[in-house]
């Protein structure tokens, strides 16, 4: 493996990082305690929870769940470490698995099995003001010429990406309107997704709600103009607050179906058929939820990743597992740091953490200076292809 820049920690006061353990998970605990008439013995963990991972250890004991192994190894080789010493991607990854057990979401013997902990929020954005603009836009592209169409369906699955729950927690006023592409590969997209095989292309979806159903709105046109099937992974439980699981789908639909708009109540209807069909493949895969970055990723999946067409990988997550979440040189060419990946990728993601690389450094001068948060504040974005 090549020399790769170490990870972004933790540890360092004032850090983005740093800011997600000590003011936005405050924030998401909160949220879960008031969200859910949760016994005491859950709110207690969830406290126990947060205060470790603000001030503690690493346990030796590895939380229950699926992938257990995996995650055995994981925990074996930080046990006894500062939480303020782990990698971030890693850190927040623990924390989730260690959320999901304190509510029990594994426990088969609990009445709290299988109750998504972030459920009542992603019910609130299915059923907000934002969405249903979104769906009226939608609707309006009835008509529109093929090229701005297409280029429109595009561009709402990637600002899809800003309205990500977590970013929210402690930053519900985050403007939502569109903001600047650093790097717009869209043309090496489309000439990927629509090369003639019947090799599928594959899109690994982010986030719930007005993401998730851009992203189905875009898998619809990748349909209508693939030449091979189309899958959508998801996550196999929840994560991340918002990350989008099969049940989010199944609820998007449902959504889509109720919905004033004849146009969108037939996108419902093509998505449906086109799963009944196995043109459209919902898809999921554990090491979506293990701790680690997509160079490490099981064989299985880099031989799905291989033997696509393209592979989309959607947010800001997924962009951190891609290029590894580390403090890379900005002006790292994209195809440099995806360079690894077993097949053609395109990242499509809106800018929510320190993370940055293909940023021009002409335009990367200017943008520290008018705007040094610009990396987190999603209103900067990213169309970035590795063929
Ligand atoms: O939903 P996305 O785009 O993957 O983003 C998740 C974001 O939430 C955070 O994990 C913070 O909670 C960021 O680090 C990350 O950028």
């Amino acid at each position: 493996m090549p020399d790769l820049p170490p990870p972004i920690g933790i540890d360092r006061p004032g850090s983005f990082s740093r800011s997600v353990f000590h003011e936005r998970h405050p924030v998401l605990i909160a949220n879960l305690v008031g969200d859910f008439p949760y016994p005491p013995r859950i709110a207690e963990a969830l406290e126990a929870l947060l205060a470790e991972s603000l001030a503690g250890t690493v346990p030796p004991r590895t939380p229950g769940g699926p992938e257990i192994h995996t995650w055995h190894l994981e925990v074996a080789a930080r046990a006894g470490l500062p939480w303020d010493s782990l990698p971030f991607l890693w850190a927040e990854s623990y924390f989730y698995r260690r959320l999901l057990r304190a509510v029990e979401y594994h426990h088969y013997d609990s009445p709290w099995c299988g109750v998504d902990p972030f459920a009542p929020q992603k019910h609130a954005q299915l059923d907000g003001p934002e969405l249903r603009a979104d769906l009226d836009a939608y609707a309006a592209l009835k008509g529109a010429d093929a090229a701005d169409r297409r280029r429109a369906l595009l561009l709402a699955s990637l600002w899809g990406n800003q309205a990500d729950l977590g970013f929210r927690t402690n930053n519900p006023g985050a403007d939502t309107g569109v903001g600047e592409l650093l790097a717009d590969d869209a043309d090496a997209l489309w000439a990927l997704a629509e090369a003639p095989g019947e090799a599928p292309v594959i899109v690994v979806a982010d986030n719930a709600g007005r993401e998730i159903t851009a992203d189905l709105a875009l898998v619809d046109h990748l349909l209508e103009t693939a030449t091979g099937p189309v899958e959508l992974h998801l996550k196999p439980h929840p994560y991340f607050v918002s990350d989008a699981t099969g049940l989010d789908v199944s609820d998007t639909l449902r959504a889509l179906d109720r919905d004033p708009h004849e146009e969108v109540r037939d996108l419902a209807r093509r998505l449906r058929d086109a799963i009944r069909v196995g043109w459209l493949r919902l898809r999921t895969h554990g090491a979506y939820v293990h701790p680690t970055e997509y160079r490490t990723a099981p064989a299985d999946l880099a031989e799905e990743f291989a033997s696509a067409k393209l592979v989309i990988l959607k947010g800001d997550l997924n962009y951190r597992r891609l290029v590894g979440d580390r403090e890379w040189d900005p002006a790292t060419p994209f195809a440099e740091a995806a360079g690894y990946f077993p097949g053609p990728v395109a990242a499509l993601r809106t800018a929510k953490s320190d993370l940055a690389v293909g940023v021009d450094p002409a335009r990367l001068a200017a943008l520290d200076a008018e705007a040094p948060d610009w990396r987190l504040t999603g209103t900067r974005a990213f169309i970035q292809v590795r063929p």
